[in-house]
């Protein structure tokens, strides 16, 4: 009996390349019905079931945790600057309160990790709403905007060019704050797949380990090439994919992820100590 390949996300942000590059030396990609879009709606249709498996912005994945498994060993965060999760800010952070602020549509961990240090290590309650990703449309109602993915690394990159704005990071704030790495996305599996294929489940888990280990053995190819087709130079995102991204997920990144559901849960539909439920390691089936 021929069976449907397992129906996987892919953010289109240039974040997870690394991730997916070695699918394509493995053969591993044939394997995959995949689907590209922006993370959070790659986050409803894994909640929804449209997808079997793939990565989930770290809030969603709190909010539907008792029906997710997480893929160990794999998530997009960062321990210090992550330079694509920021606050762009024409005042300092310290004088938003009151102030408009644009809060880009396509993120939903950022955007209340934002908040939580404007909040909290900021003490400021500016005026939050939700706008489309373009930094000048943003900057033009807002005083600040908080951007991800590749319009994120784009405002870290040019910041030099803009005197009128600083570029505020989000993961080095977060770390020098709790001394914890964070988490912005992990990827998990809806658990009714897992309890039906486990077997596949796992073999698509090793399958983005190993694609992952391919890609930052050979970061200065992969980068080489993305900066074919992306306005940005090919050391800049070697950097961007090694030193900058944490494709990891043991047991600091999980502190990080204990952490922020501690301090966001009460107001972001999880609870404060909402279990995060790993896969078994998928070497062993
Ligand atoms: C590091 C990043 O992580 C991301 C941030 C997300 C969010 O804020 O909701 C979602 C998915 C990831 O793409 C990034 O987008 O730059």
């Amino acid at each position: 009996m021929r069976t449907a390949r397992p129906r996987v996300g892919h953010i289109e942000f240039l974040n997870c390349v690394p991730l997916y590059w070695g699918l394509g030396r493995t053969g591993a990609l044939l394997d995959l019905d995949l689907t590209r879009d922006t993370p959070e709606k790659l986050s409803d249709q894994l909640v929804n079931g449209r997808l079997d498996l793939g990565p989930i912005t770290c809030v969603e994945y709190l909010r539907h945790a008792d029906e997710l498994v997480v893929l160990p060993d794999i998530a997009v965060g960062s321990n210090g600057p992550v330079m694509s999760c920021v606050i762009v800010s024409t005042v300092p952070l310290d004088q938003l309160d009151g102030r408009p602020v644009a809060l880009g549509s396509t993120s939903r961990t950022s955007v209340r990790l934002a908040r939580l240090l404007l909040e909290e290590r900021e003490g400021v309650r500016p005026e939050y709403f939700s706008c489309p990703p373009d930094l000048d449309a943003m900057l033009a109602r807002a005083d600040a905007a908080v951007l991800i993915g590749d319009e994120g690394l784009r405002a870290t990159l040019e910041a030099h060019r803009h005197p009128e704005y600083t570029v505020y990071d989000l993961g080095q704030m977060w770390q020098e704050w709790t001394g914890l790495p964070f988490v912005f996305a992990v990827w998990a599996a809806r658990r009714e797949f897992v309890e039906r294929q486990p077997a596949l489940v796992a073999a698509v888990h090793r399958a983005f380990l190993e694609s992952r280990d391919i890609s930052l053995l050979e970061a200065d190819q992969v980068a080489a090439h993305a900066a074919r087709w992306e306005g940005f130079d090919a050391p800049v995102l070697e950097h961007y994919f090694r030193e900058a991204l944490d494709f990891s997920l043991s047991d600091p990144q999980l502190a990080g992820i204990a952490e922020f559901a501690r301090r966001v849960g009460h107001d972001s539909g999880f609870a404060p100590d909402v279990t995060v439920r790993l896969l078994a390691d998928s070497r062993a089936v």
